[in-house]
């Protein structure tokens, strides 16, 4: 099923595929989020150009993840990381994104939407995912609240009899006008993980503000700090908050990578930089049973001062 964003209306709530879309509208903004995946595929303030990303066109393919929107990356981030080592686990970025998310009807208003994925609903092979962790099991509710401003929340609870430990990210698609003319401000004097060199070796943002070129970036950050995304081509600031979130990863695949993202044309690859609220590699989330974990990412868009 191939599916222009733009034109996703509320009468398309329930689509073929077995995949539902969910669409907010309130006199603050709209959005559109699918059941698959809970992925968040669109979310403006009224009045404002798309803030989430995704290629012009796309499709759903069970198994697959949908491009751009924002990805829920869990219970692994990337190829995942256990015991102070890189593993090679797939799906990338873990099932969460490539399973259907049950939809808590109670919560689905105008402006909220609310998902849980249970370990209990899902398949041999898929829990547990660490070896040594044979008795894993979690319940995560994902709330999408979108208005003026957007707060994503994931909460994940141990709900077995042992220890749990997973790595989780929100990975936010932002829209920007050019990516070569956007700024992001706020990481100045943070160490991070460069994810474009062997090793990942750790650095130092000694500029005030991360730029894009050609050239990708993909950064781990050490850093919980509020960003601004400067936009001086559609004149916005799209300030992003966050919490339970001791990483910041920040990536755009610059122009060789860019142009072989799935279902995205050439150039496209311009129109995004993913700023995510992570908990990654040595900062996974470890919890007791009985024990919750929240991280929560909120964005918000103000005119270019
Ligand atoms: O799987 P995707 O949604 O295409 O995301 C892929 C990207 O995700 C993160 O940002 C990682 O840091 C990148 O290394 C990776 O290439």
């Amino acid at each position: 099923m191939v599916k222009n964003i733009a034109y996703a209306t509320e009468e398309e709530t329930l689509m073929g595929n077995g995949v539902n879309l969910r669409t907010l509208t309130n006199d603050g903004g709209s959005a559109v989020i699918s059941d698959y995946g809970a992925h968040l595929l669109r979310w403006a303030p009224a009045g404002q150009p798309d803030v989430i990303w995704t290629p012009r066109t796309w499709h759903f393919e069970a198994g697959q993840p949908v491009g751009g929107g924002v990805p829920v990356c869990f219970p692994w981030f990337g190829p995942g990381f256990v015991h102070g080592g890189q593993t090679a686990k797939r799906p990338i970025h873990g099932f969460a994104r490539l399973r259907q998310w049950a939809l808590d009807e109670g919560a689905f208003t105008s402006a909220r939407v609310r998902y849980v994925l249970d370990s209990e609903r899902l398949t041999t092979g898929e829990v547990p995912w660490i070896e040594d962790e044979p008795n894993v099991r979690f319940h995560a509710a994902y709330e999408v609240c979108a208005s003026d401003t957007l707060t994503m929340t994931l909460t994940v609870t141990n709900t077995g009899g042992e220890p749990m430990s997973y790595e989780a990210a929100l990975h936010s698609y932002l829209h920007v006008g050019d990516v070569l003319g956007a700024r992001l401000v706020g990481l100045r004097g943070a160490t991070y993980l460069d994810a474009t060199e062997a090793g990942f070796p750790p650095k130092l943002q000694e500029q005030p503000s991360v730029m894009f070129g050609d050239q990708p970036v993909d950064r781990v950050y050490y850093s919980d700090a509020a960003l601004e995304l400067q936009d001086h081509v559609l004149g916005r600031v799209i300030r992003i908050g966050k919490t339970g979130s001791p990483q910041t990863v920040v990536w755009n695949p610059g122009e060789q990578g860019g142009n072989a993202i799935a279902h995205a044309k050439t150039g496209e690859w311009r129109g995004f930089v993913a700023v995510e609220a992570a908990a990654c590699r040595d900062r996974i989330v470890a919890l007791s049973p009985g024990e919750s974990y929240m991280l929560s990412q909120s964005i918000a868009v103000m005119p270019l001062g």
